[in-house]
């Protein structure tokens, strides 16, 4: 007589009927018990009471219950299912679902700040497909070949935090956001926005870089553009090198944080982000219509190549960013990459100039100074052509201190007392060389004034 192997699920319930049950005339009449036609041949064994009951199995998982965190029951329940077979699993599972998605419920409560918040479907959906992620990475099965319902995959979407993050905002708000200050933009501030929007809508990706030094409106223009998309109910994902610049951006966060950048790019020369295909930040990435990353500039190249791999990899494509559509902005006059312990050449090195997907850039440029332009200030026109001479180094610097000189307004004759004025270093030993020298500068004063000044 053939044997089957209990894995075979549905297989060794019809050998164990075929065994069991006198004369029946077909698969049919096998699966009938008390007139009862059963949806499967496993149902027909427990009407007939072929199968061990599941007490032990019971009473196993009501210790975990009381003691065991929700993890380790769930744990605890797919060793049970994939390796022990118990008779009624969906009976168990709906007697302790409650224990293993207790803490998805805590974790809901929280991003709801609603304490009083109940277990829902999604959540019992959401450990339900946990458990078959174990199920299929200890015996290669899901939760159907088991006995158990399927759980509900795309409903895993809706419940997820990083896609509901990118997808929380008003889109009236957005929308009314948009017709407000779209009339504003000056003439290139538009030709940046029309040529991302036109990208956006052709759907075909694309590298851009918005080359902008301070006051130009790049920020102005990136919100514009993060506004319209998610108007439309698409995702714009807003990152930013800095946690400063990302606050700027609505949504904004820093590229490290979101794209899990890796930290070893001095050692490893092919390094890739550490996002898994499927976590969730793997999904919003394939969704995305746009990621912008401001200040870029300030970005290790090889965190911007090892971003290319990951989305590559995650989107299956093997264009520049898996296909894409990338905004790059920043100002290579403003902070470069910081390399600890290293020389200027080290610093050029790891520059985004430097990496191999800059031919592959588009470039976008503003330059006209929008805090001078609405302001119509002279000293702010001054101040900012003086910013993009120091930038483009067009101002000597003096080979014995390293430092630039620029002419400065008169403080004497404008009126500004030297406790107003805010004075820049570059590094933090010209900013206590400069601090020695105002003290000492204040102890003369008051020494010509007859004042007694202590060391
Ligand atoms: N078209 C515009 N109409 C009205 N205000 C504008 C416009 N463009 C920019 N601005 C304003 O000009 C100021 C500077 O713009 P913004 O901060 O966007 O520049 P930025 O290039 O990001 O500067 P930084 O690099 O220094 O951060 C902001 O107050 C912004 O609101």
């Amino acid at each position: 007589m053939y044997t089957v192997h209990p894995n075979n699920a549905e297989c060794f319930y019809l050998r164990l009927l075929l065994v069991n049950v006198n004369g029946p005339k077909s698969f049919q009449e096998l699966r009938t018990v008390d007139g009862h036609l059963c949806q499967t041949y496993r149902e027909a064994c427990q009407l007939l009471h072929l199968l061990e009951d599941d007490a032990h199995w019971d009473s196993t998982l009501n210790d975990a219950s009381t003691s065991a965190h929700p993890q380790q029951i769930r744990m605890l329940f797919a060793i049970i299912l994939s390796t022990c077979m118990p008779s009624n699993p969906l009976e168990l599972w709906n007697k302790y679902k409650n224990y293993m998605a207790e803490d998805i419920l805590i974790r809901m409560r929280h991003h709801a700040r609603n304490p009083d918040l109940l277990i829902t479907l999604e959540m019992c959906n959401e450990a339900l497909i946990i458990i078959e992620d174990i199920c299929l990475t200890i015996a290669n099965k899901a939760l159907v070949q088991l006995g158990m319902t399927a759980p509900n995959r795309p409903m895993h979407d809706l419940f997820d935090r990083e896609l509901q993050r990118e997808q929380e905002f008003n889109c009236n708000d957005l929308r009314l956001f948009v017709q407000s200050n779209i009339t504003k933009l000056n003439i290139q501030q538009k030709h940046v926005y029309d040529t991302i929007m036109q990208a956006v809508s052709n759907n075909a990706g694309g590298l851009y870089f918005l080359d902008a030094p301070g006051g130009t409106g790049k920020t102005f223009v990136i919100s514009l553009i993060l506004a319209t998309i998610r108007s439309d109910q698409k995702i714009a994902l807003a990152l930013a090198s800095s946690g400063i610049a990302a606050t700027l951006l609505e949504g904004g966060r820093t590229a490290h944080s979101a794209l899990k950048l890796p930290l070893n790019v001095q050692v490893i020369e092919t390094s890739t982000c550490n996002i898994s295909r499927n976590s969730a930040m793997a999904k919003v990435l394939r969704l995305t219509s746009i990621i912008l990353w401001d200040e870029c500039t300030m970005a290790n190249k090889k965190s911007l190549e090892a971003f290319n791999r990951t989305m590559q990899d995650l989107r299956g494509n093997q264009q520049l960013f898996g296909g894409a559509l990338i905004l790059l902005s920043g100002d290579f006059r403003q902070t470069l990459p910081v390399i600890p312990r290293s020389t200027p050449a080290d610093e050029i090195n790891a520059c985004l100039k430097s990496s191999v997907l800059w031919r592959y850039l588009q470039k976008l440029t503003l330059n006209i100074n929008m805090r001078v332009h609405l302001k119509n200030d002279p000293a702010a026109h001054e101040f900012s052509k003086q910013l993009l001479e120091i930038g483009d180094g067009k101002i000597q610097i003096d080979r014995t201190n390293g430092l630039i000189a620029i002419d400065v307004r008169d403080e004497r004759k404008s009126g500004i007392r030297p406790s107003d004025v805010v004075r820049l270093s570059a590094t933090n030993v010209h900013a206590s060389s400069d601090n020695d020298h105002s003290v000492k500068s204040k102890q003369t004063q008051m020494k010509e004034k007859g004042f007694k000044t202590k060391r």
